[in-house]
């Protein structure tokens, strides 16, 4: 794949621009704190975050989709999560050189996230985000989530860049299946939240990066 042609960067949210981790793992830890429950590690949660509130879950209470206490564990989970959004989440190092050095190049770029609206956009404002990237869809503004290439081709056309002037960035394997799926060449991230054991080599990405400013590189823009 070239970049040749590339006019637009569409990019995954968690995992990918943002660390939202410390904030997911540690709403699972208020609500064993509100239990009585001691804290699991970090380092045991983060592996499990690309997988959300069901990961979350899973780890704290070892609860699983389906069994009776888990969508009013999940509805307090997302309640909690929603008070403390960006209490420790972050745009990942090198990221707002990678967004200067796209923006400085006349290229254009968005976010084409599985988050609901109602906790991306307040991320992504308090963030500093929400003026520059050219479009923000969720995983409920459109009828279809990824891997569906639905939110893929909304972002493009709300960008008014055809798909396959447009390249995915992602750190999960729904994320190059919908990149593909849309026409778009893909580029996995090495750097989010791969869980244990998980091949990023397997899930068939045109480039495969392993931090942010290599995305530079492969530009050619650095
Ligand atoms: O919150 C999720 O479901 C995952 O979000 P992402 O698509 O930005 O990785
Ligand atoms: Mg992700």
């Amino acid at each position: 794949m070239s970049r040749l042609g590339v006019r637009a960067v569409l990019f995954d949210l968690d995992g990918t621009l943002i660390d939202s981790a410390p904030d997911l793992a540690g709403t699972a830890n208020t609500l064993r704190e509100r239990r009585g429950l001691p804290p699991l590690p970090y380092e045991r949660l983060r592996p499990l975050v690309g997988s959300g509130a069901r990961g979350m879950l899973g780890a704290a209470f070892g609860v699983a989709p389906g069994d009776a206490t888990f969508d009013d564990l999940r509805d307090e989970f997302l309640a909690a999560y929603e008070q403390g959004l960006l209490h420790r989440t972050v745009v990942f190092e090198g990221m707002q050189a990678v967004l200067d050095g796209i923006e400085a190049a006349g290229l254009r770029w968005g976010i084409v996230t599985n988050k609901a609206e109602r906790f991306t956009l307040p991320v992504v404002r308090g963030l500093g985000l929400h003026g520059r990237a050219g479009a923000v869809v969720c995983g409920d503004t459109t009828p279809h989530a990824k891997p569906h290439p639905e939110p893929l081709l909304e972002a493009a056309r709300r960008m008014l860049v055809a798909p396959a002037d447009c390249v995915y960035v992602g750190d999960d394997l729904r994320d190059v299946q919908a990149g593909r799926s849309a026409g778009m060449g893909t580029l996995a991230a090495a750097w989010g939240y791969l869980g244990q054991g998980e091949a990023i080599d397997a899930w068939g990405a045109d480039v495969l990066l392993d931090r942010p400013a290599a995305l530079l590189n492969w530009l050619e823009l650095a």
